[in-house]
């Protein structure tokens, strides 16, 4: 065996004086091997750091090494066993200040019997000392609680630079930073995961330090050093050998320029408040899991801690970690030491580090840490990702440089920025960190604080030098440029680029009453985020247009909360949705919630795809009314939905798959003479479409249907009958259905399969009210939507005319009568109509447009082939560009104020518009009367 004589170190007073090591045991590969950072000098300091708790000369052996360390006190109080006791509290780092009156108590208590006192390692000391913190801690956390609102979430702070608002909203902020509460532990310490596993059994019964270095199993060579001996130097060289030693006082060693190791000052981190340095819960140090929230959390995940050195690029594989005996040291997997406690100072410093903005080069170098929180890191897109669809959660991924470690300590939590704006230009960021939940140490900081130490870690970590850095002034060109790549872009997000939540909850928590001065006043007061380029109203007209999406009114707002729509977005459903446009305020016409419209899906998930709406004119929300997305009998409407009326000729029986790509089209073809109304591309076939069109523009070349005995006329009741006025006859689309043998994918079933293109409901400019435009090109030929309402009968429709009239609110009705020509008598309650004024779908909200109307209104026939019932499908008839309003001609004669649709002043603004005719004709016939 050769051993090695060691390089005599300095820990303070203690003089290491020899140390020898077992050639044949080199601890780098032996127990400790997995760590290459680790020497025999840092064992030797971990064993000298103990050591000079009993300034005595020992002889220690762990397994085959053996070291000798003498210790010499050679700055002595002036009452040696005072300033001893003053160390060894130091030692566990409890300071002076807070040892000094309890000793003085004990003294008292034990009439100056200093064994007493100094028995197990000052035991009773230590006992007092955490019981006076205790009840300290206790009325201290009172009266903090009594202050404060410990209630998470909601602290808005808002910043108006009108026009251009920015709004900060920092919701419940709040991360894992005990490493920044401690910044004195410079040396990462890595715990085996039987560490981790103790700490619910140390929690549950706090071990005194003295309790906890007893020794519980043997270690090689140090058989002898297992004696019974109750004197404590003895067993503190047995207490050494055993793997699990009390890691506080160890942990609290520090490096020193000098290559020294000496008991930590609090002093390393510059950036940080030295008040947040230390934990004034000592007992709780020493016990380490003193959050119970963390501790629990961390169970066995081993998180990291943050290392100031490596905050400024040194690795902490140098020299000055500290590593416990026996355990297997991973570089990747740097841990903090087990849970450090919490305090409301800490909890302040705390906050920034979860609202830092993201670094984009957190990608590229990944931090050193467990694999859970790189699986976070994972999760977490660096900056303004596009979620899934289109929820954009910008999350602040902390600043890797700087927090490779901080990071991890905020693992299963998430923070998020979010962007959202508004067409007037006001752009909001969200902020959020959801581990603030359920902490009651945690609360709301000051906002300047915040910024003040985001500034400084931008400062100092990321070397911005430039001493004008402003972080207000960064969150302005922020929004800035998110407006500018709003409003730039056509509509498309771009990969990579800032997407938008068109439905943020940071938004939903700010009412609109928040946005009326522009200002909010936080908890902390209102805080303003300038703007370096002010964004007018004006400027961003586009914005709008480009997105597909939504507004945000008061209603709307808190009811999005019960809704469940921030589930929608957390799913990522929000396909179509690119934007957002926040509606400040909504005067919502009734106070009857349930038709009251989700601001991204007017079709509150009835549809196959959601319909956003917008609002980017005024304050309007749109008109109370139930979305549906089939019709339904409201009363009396005789419909026969009745298998047993299908008979084979009004289906296909015999198809199978597509009848689309049969060789001889089917049945249900021979309704359009004998081919199918659609192509295979699911448009409609154009011969067809041509005519339709035809149809609607040129009514009398198609030879309108006049009944003898109106049921319209009919039902008015009248004396005198007035004539018909003429109906259409229409040629009907018969699709497949589920009498038919084709698959439901088949081509011949279009309309029935629902919406499928990109729509959104938006307040017109023309002074329409609400319309109905396209998000994408469409093709010609392509079904939109069908008109749904509630099926009236004529008497009813009458009925409702009536009562609209004295009630002022316009019905929306269409009829069904593309086929009363074909029937001589027909019943009220066979003569249908379709209003949408209560209960419709998202075809309510089409304008209508003289005759050059992009979308043509065609009867399909579905399930009943007696074409009194049947729907009413809206196909385009030409292409139709993105961003269009759609339109259909009403065939309105603006001269019969007596039709059921009530004649409006039309501002189609077609050059074909009758309505405009008519004012001119009867203008010039007023001039030449
Ligand atoms: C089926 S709704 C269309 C949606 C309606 N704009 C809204 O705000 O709910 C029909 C009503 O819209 C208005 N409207 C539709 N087309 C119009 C046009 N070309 N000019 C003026 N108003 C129109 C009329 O008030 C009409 O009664």
């Amino acid at each position: 065996m050769c051993v090695h004589a060691m390089q005599v170190i300095w820990v303070e007073n203690v003089e290491v004086k020899d140390c020898k090591v077992d050639d044949d045991d080199d601890i780098q590969s032996g127990t400790m091997n997995s760590n290459p950072a680790f020497t025999t000098k840092h064992y030797v300091n971990i064993l000298s750091s103990i050591c000079r708790r009993t300034c005595a000369k020992r002889t220690f052996c762990i397994g085959k090494l053996t070291v000798e360390i003498s210790g010499e006190r050679t700055v002595m109080a002036p009452n040696p066993r005072v300033s001893a006791a003053f160390k060894a509290m130091a030692e566990l780092g409890i300071n002076e200040k807070q040892v000094k009156p309890v000793l003085k108590n004990l003294l008292r208590l034990f009439d100056r019997n200093w064994e007493l006192i100094e028995e197990e390692n000052y035991r009773v000391l230590l006992d007092a000392i955490f019981d006076a913190e205790d009840t300290q801690g206790v009325e201290e956390k009172e009266e903090k609680k009594k202050s404060k609102n410990y209630d998470v979430c909601n602290l808005n702070y808002v910043g108006s630079v009108a026009p251009f608002l920015v709004f900060l909203n920092l919701v419940a902020i709040v991360s894992d930073i005990s490493v920044a509460a401690f910044p004195d532990i410079l040396c990462p310490v890595t715990y085996q995961e039987e560490d981790m596993e103790e700490e619910p059994q140390l929690r549950r019964e706090p071990a005194r330090p003295s309790k906890r270095i007893h020794s519980s199993g043997d270690e090689g060579s140090s058989q002898k050093k297992k004696s019974t001996n109750a004197d404590p130097e003895d067993n503190m060289g047995e207490a050494l050998t055993q793997p699990h030693q009390p890691e506080r006082p160890l942990k609290r060693l520090r490096k020193t320029h000098g290559g020294v190791l000496s008991p930590s000052p609090s002093t390393c981190n510059p950036m940080l408040p030295r008040d947040i340095t230390r934990s004034p819960d000592s007992r709780a140090e020493l016990q380490q899991p003193v959050s119970p929230h963390l501790g629990n959390k961390n169970k066995g995940k081993q998180p990291v801690v943050s290392n100031p050195l490596a905050q400024h690029g040194k690795r902490s594989t140098e020299s000055g970690i500290i590593f416990l005996p026996k355990q297997r040291v991973d570089t990747h997997q740097l841990m903090k030491p087990k849970d450090e406690p919490f305090t409301d100072d800490m909890a302040q410093d705390e906050v920034p580090i979860a609202v830092i903005l993201p670094d984009p080069s957190s990608k590229e170098n990944p931090p050193i840490q467990n694999g859970a929180t790189r699986e976070q890191n994972d999760q977490e897109p660096v900056a303004f990702q596009e979620r899934e669809s289109t929820r954009s959660d910008i999350i602040a991924s902390s600043n890797e440089r700087n927090t490779n470690f901080e990071f991890a300590t905020v693992e299963e939590e998430s923070s998020n920025l979010e962007v959202a704006s508004s067409p007037l230009g006001e752009v909001k960021l969200s902020f959020s960190c959801s581990s603030a939940v359920g902490r009651l140490d945690f609360h709301m900081p000051k906002l300047d604080a915040v910024i003040k130490l985001t500034e400084e870690k931008y400062l100092h970590s990321y070397k911005i030098i430039d001493p004008n850095f402003s972080l207000k002034n960064l969150l302005g060109h922020m929004c800035e440029s998110f407006l500018e790549l709003g409003t730039n872009s056509n509509g498309e997000s771009q990969d990579g680029s800032v997407s938008v939540s068109p439905n943020l909850d940071a938004l939903k928590k700010t009412t609109a009453s928040d946005f009326v001065h522009g200002t909010k006043e936080s908890l902390n007061g209102p805080v303003s985020i300038e703007c370096p380029t002010a964004v007018t109203a004006s400027q961003v007209p586009r914005l709008p247009l480009s997105l597909n999406g939504v507004g945000e009114c008061r209603q709307a707002g808190e009811r999005a909360d019960s809704n469940g729509f921030a589930e929608v977005d957390k799913e990522g459903e929000l396909e179509d949705s690119r934007g957002l446009v926040v509606v400040q305020h909504c005067d919502l016409p009734s106070d009857d919630l349930r038709s009251y419209h989700d601001i991204n899906d007017i079709t509150k998930g009835e549809e196959r795809v959601k319909i956003p709406w917008v609002n980017e004119k005024n304050n309007e929300c749109p008109p109370s009314f139930f979305y549906i997305s089939q019709s339904l009998v409201f009363q009396d409407a005789a419909i026969n939905f009745r298998l047993s009326g299908i008979g084979d000729a009004n289906c296909c029986p015999t198809c199978f798959g597509d009848c689309l790509l049969a060789s001889v089209p089917c049945v249900c073809a021979s309704q359009t003479e004998g081919d199918f109304a659609y192509t295979r591309e699911g448009l409609l076939n154009d011969d067809f479409l041509e005519e339709c069109i035809s149809m609607t523009r040129n009514p009398q070349q198609h030879r309108p249907f006049y009944c003898k005995s109106c049921p319209l006329e009919r039902v008015k009741n009248d004396d005198c009958l007035e004539p018909c006025k003429g109906h259409l006859r229409r040629q009907f689309i018969k699709e497949c259905w589920s009498k038919c043998g084709c698959h439901r994918q088949c081509g011949n079933r279009v309309v029935q399969r629902g919406l499928n293109w990109k729509l959104q409901v938006f307040f017109t400019s023309e002074g329409k009210g609400w319309g109905l435009r396209t998000l994408e090109d469409l093709p010609k030929g392509a079904f939109v939507c069908e008109y749904v309402g509630e099926v009236l009968t004529s008497k009813e429709l009458h009925e409702r005319n009536i009562k609209s009239s004295r009630s002022g609110k316009r019905p929306y009705p269409v009829l069904l009568d593309a086929n009363w020509a074909s029937k001589a008598d027909l019943r009220d309650e066979e003569a249908l109509c379709l209003d949408a004024t209560n209960y419709g779908n998202v075809a309510r909200f089409i304008n209508h447009r003289c005759l050059d109307a992009n979308l043509a209104e065609i009867p399909v026939e579905v399930e009943t082939p007696d074409h009194c019932y049947y729907h009413l499908a809206f196909f385009t008839t030409r292409k139709v560009n993105a961003l269009e309003e759609l339109t259909w001609d009403y065939g309105i004669d603006f001269d019969d104020h007596d039709h059921p649709v009530k004649v409006f002043q039309c501002l189609c603004g077609s050059k074909f518009c009758r309505n405009m005719k008519r004012s001119n004709r009867s203008r010039s016939a007023s001039i030449a009367r």
